[in-house]
């Protein structure tokens, strides 16, 4: 039996008259991958960012390991997210001024690592990632592709449950896209997370295990793939 990590039941949520999630249910075991997909304004982001904390349900629940985090207060959510989520977005995320390496160390120093350890910690993750020789550049000295990649060692380096994706590759072409999902689901299999990714590309969500589609705030189908 797989181990559910995250979950949401009967979620729901309104912006004023819209609703954006209509009572969607979602399970995502311990290693999965789910993908998101949908037509624009379907509710993606909004599924995404309710399940990690970001937005608040009107109704339903939001279960990390069984426990109720919608009913966390803000500064307990905002630790939870800190520790036990990593983010990937679209573009943006890393600081310019500072080397990829302490970009990939910042989350560790929030939680109070020592500047030392954190930086030695973040170094083991370029390797395995293909950025090894990479650690002292900044992301403007970075391709499309490599800056994604340190933005997934950042995700993974406070070892979280779940690793949230929002459109991921939506700024790299489709060969750097895929090699950056690729490496994306694997390590963080590999690091025992589950990862929940938006994106509007059907070739980057195949590379999930499961596909769910999102219609006017409610859950269209499920698909359940396989990748060689
Ligand atoms: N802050 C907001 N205020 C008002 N309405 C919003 C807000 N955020 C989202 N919505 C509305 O809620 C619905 C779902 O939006 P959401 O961003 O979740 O969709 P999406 O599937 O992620 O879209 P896209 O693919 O275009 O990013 C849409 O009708 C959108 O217009």
């Amino acid at each position: 039996m797989s181990v559910v990590v995250l979950a949401g039941h009967g979620l729901t949520k309104s912006y004023g008259p819209t609703p954006a999630l209509a009572g969607v249910d979602v399970e995502v075991a311990e290693r999965e991958s789910l993908a998101i997909m949908g037509p624009s304004g379907s509710g993606k982001s909004t599924l995404l960012h309710t399940l990690a904390g970001i937005i608040r349900p009107d109704g339903g629940q939001v279960l990390l390991r069984g426990e109720r985090i919608d009913r966390f207060g803000e500064n307990r959510l905002s630790a939870l997210r800190r520790k036990r989520f990593g983010f990937v977005f679209q573009f943006g995320q890393l600081l310019p001024e500072l080397p990829a390496e302490e970009n990939v160390a910042l989350p560790l120093m929030l939680e109070g690592m020592p500047r030392r350890n954190a930086v030695r910690e973040a170094r083991r993750w370029f390797e395995p990632l293909g950025l090894g020789g990479l650690e002292l550049r900044r992301p403007g000295q970075l391709s499309g592709g490599q800056a994604q990649r340190v933005a997934i060692a950042r995700a993974l380096a406070v070892r979280p449950d779940v690793v949230f994706a929002d459109e991921p590759t939506g700024a790299l072409d489709q060969a750097t896209g895929t090699e950056v999902v690729r490496l994306l689901t694997s390590v963080t299999r590999e690091q025992g997370a589950c990862l929940v990714m938006v994106t509007h590309d059907a070739e980057v969500a195949a590379h999930c295990d499961r596909i769910l589609s999102v219609r006017d705030g409610r859950i269209n189908q499920y698909s359940q793939y396989t990748v060689a």
